[in-house]
């Protein structure tokens, strides 16, 4: 096996390095005068099942599109030179929320992101927890290996709630699914009945709008669970709607963590008792002390074990299971 990690993405491969206790394959990264660039591994490659690990998260140095460009040249390099396989390891992927059509003659730019890791010649991908997985898989040809965070989300879910009554809410209508799966494995896990509700939301030319509430969130605490903050926007909407309806306290739990501008209105909510995102994209946008407040949780072991699993032909769906 290869595992190489871009120079953006360098502490995240790092930390999947040691789960897998391996180290990373050295590879070079140039930028030329005129602010084109090349990489190349340091190592051979020929016959070898190579994993390329860049998160597509914008900044803080280079936008989404230039490290999504980065990994496929990268990875074309790497067929060029007899890679045998060669999986990109995704932690966040770019362009997901661009899923669907909402304005005439709009991109579906999920699909079009995934055309182009194909036409480089990857042979399978890997992410945690996009936006649409059914547009995660319904883009790609090729294996597209999805990792939910339900498990990693377990031990955060018990220590917020305690014993008091627990309910998981999806922020919007698209997040029911990944809102009752995540509950599902929590009464599993901390082995007692969990409530849900979900809110409605629409977003179009940037204004969010729509509050009502499906489900009966009074007297419990409330988790709500999101792919993503990017603003915060929609979470802090969300914990008012709930707080109205008698939930006692409220968390909001993500994947990946964005924080555009701080999310200042997420933590400067008196609605948001607790925030807990995973690794994937790093907290170079908050301060101190709103960093301070973030429970991040490392999700470089599940990677690890994934590519375990795919380089040894082991079972994804057993390691989601747990
Ligand atoms: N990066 C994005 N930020 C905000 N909204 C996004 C992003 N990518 C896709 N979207 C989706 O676009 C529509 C709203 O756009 P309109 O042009 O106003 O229809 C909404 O579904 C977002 O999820
Ligand atoms: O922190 P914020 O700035 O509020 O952004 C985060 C929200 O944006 C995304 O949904 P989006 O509204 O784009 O999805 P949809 O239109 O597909 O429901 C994401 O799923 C979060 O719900």
């Amino acid at each position: 096996m290869r595992l190489f990690a871009l120079d953006a993405t360098r502490e995240f491969g790092e930390r999947m390095a040691a789960a897998l206790g391996v180290d990373l394959d050295a590879h070079e990264e140039r930028v030329f005068e005129d602010g084109e660039h090349k990489a190349r591994p340091l190592v051979s490659v020929r016959d070898r099942d190579c994993y390329v690990v860049q998160s597509l998260h914008a900044g803080p140095d280079d936008p989404a599109s230039e490290k999504l460009v980065r990994l496929l040249f990268f990875a074309a390099t790497l067929r060029d030179h007899g890679a045998r396989r060669v999986t990109a390891v995704i932690p966040y992927m770019a362009y997901a929320r661009k899923d669907r059509r909402t304005k005439p003659r709009d991109p579906v730019t999920s699909r079009y992101a995934a055309q182009l890791i194909e036409a480089a010649g990857i042979d399978a991908v890997v992410t945690l927890e996009t936006h649409n997985v059914a547009a995660w898989d319904n883009a790609f040809r090729i294996p597209a290996v999805h990792l939910v965070p339900h498990d990693l989300f377990a031990e955060p879910a018990r220590a917020f709630a305690g014993d008091a009554p627990l309910a998981v809410v999806s922020p919007d209508p698209g997040g029911v699914k990944r809102a009752q799966l995540l509950r599902e494995h929590l009464e599993a896990k901390l082995g007692r009945e969990i409530g849900s509700a979900w809110l409605e939301k629409r977003r179009s030319a940037g204004v969010v709008s729509g509050s009502q509430l499906a489900g009966d969130v009074a007297g419990a605490a409330a988790i709500l669970i999101d792919d993503i903050v990017s603003t915060g926007g929609t979470m802090v909407r969300a914990a008012e709607t709930l707080k109205e309806a008698g939930a006692t306290r409220v968390a909001a739990f993500a994947a990946h963590g964005l924080f555009i501008d701080g999310a200042r209105p997420l933590f400067e909510s008196p609605h948001i008792e607790r925030v807990a995102v995973t690794d994937t994209v790093p907290l170079f946008r908050l301060d101190a002390a709103a960093a301070e407040r973030v429970e991040t949780i490392p999700a470089a072991p599940l990677f690890a074990d994934a590519v375990r699993r795919l380089h040894a032909g082991g079972s994804i769906s057993e390691l989601l299971a747990r």
